[in-house]
């Protein structure tokens, strides 16, 4: 995705705050764009208070002087502006691939409304030919590891499942201190009992599959940025 592009969509979506808004910040390299856009609109004296997906987004918004808080002090925020992987024509989503997938879910859920910014490669009719994310505990791995297994292929998963690594070949740690699996379908043809099964395993903390949470995205294209709602 060019860089240009992503930006056009986050400048979309930076015209939906307004003065005295609670936003959450998401992460990646679109939503880079839009902490980016609204740290130059809070240095020009615009005033609102925000909450990040991610040690790596914090650290970007703190740099700008964006005012953070969190989700002890503020019960809802009012819009979450974040990327996504895979959007679907219900502007159902894979996100994780930067990791922060548990922290976007409970920041985009404490959101009345979750703007999606990304350009039309990210676009699909169906999820499931990028990874799905699984967050999950450290402890007893492999049993947790088994048990994805066998609910993924209950699914129809094409592919195995992953640990993510480093580039050094450690395993990736999460903000949340937990491990990350990238499991590979394929095609998922019924994202809700999926996400409803990978919930039920005892040692999944999370996936990525982000279903009815979100109602609007901005898609920018080389001839312009569509708006899709739902
Ligand atoms: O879910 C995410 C991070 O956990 C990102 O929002 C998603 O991976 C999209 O990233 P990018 O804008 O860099 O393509």
């Amino acid at each position: 995705m060019n860089d240009d592009l992503k930006r056009q969509a986050a400048a979309m979506a930076l015209t939906q705050v307004r003065p005295g808004m609670r936003l959450g910040l998401g992460t990646g390299s679109t939503a880079w764009h839009f902490v980016d856009l609204l740290g130059a609109k809070v240095a020009a004296g615009f005033d609102c208070i925000c909450v990040p997906t991610s040690e790596v987004t914090a650290r970007q918004a703190e740099s700008l002087g964006i005012p953070l808080s969190n989700l002890e002090t503020l019960d809802r925020l009012d819009i979450t502006v974040d990327g996504a992987d895979e959007i679907d024509p219900a502007l159902n989503l894979i996100k994780g691939a930067g990791g922060a997938l548990l922290r976007e879910k409970i920041v985009a859920a404490a959101s009345d409304v979750m703007i999606v910014i990304a350009d039309g490669s990210k676009l699909v009719d169906t999820l499931g030919k990028f990874p799905l994310p699984i967050e999950v505990n450290r402890f007893g791995l492999g049993a947790t590891q088994r048990t994805i297994a066998e609910v993924n292929a209950a699914h129809g998963a094409q592919g195995g499942l992953k640990l993510r690594q480093t580039k050094d070949g450690a395993p990736y740690v999460t903000d949340g201190g937990h491990l990350i699996l990238d499991a590979f379908f394929g095609r998922i043809s019924q994202p809700e009992a999926l996400s409803r099964d990978l919930l039920d395993i005892a040692g999944v903390v999370q996936h990525g599959l982000f279903l009815q949470m979100c109602k609007k995205a901005y898609v920018a294209m080389p001839d312009g940025v569509r708006t899709i709602q739902v």
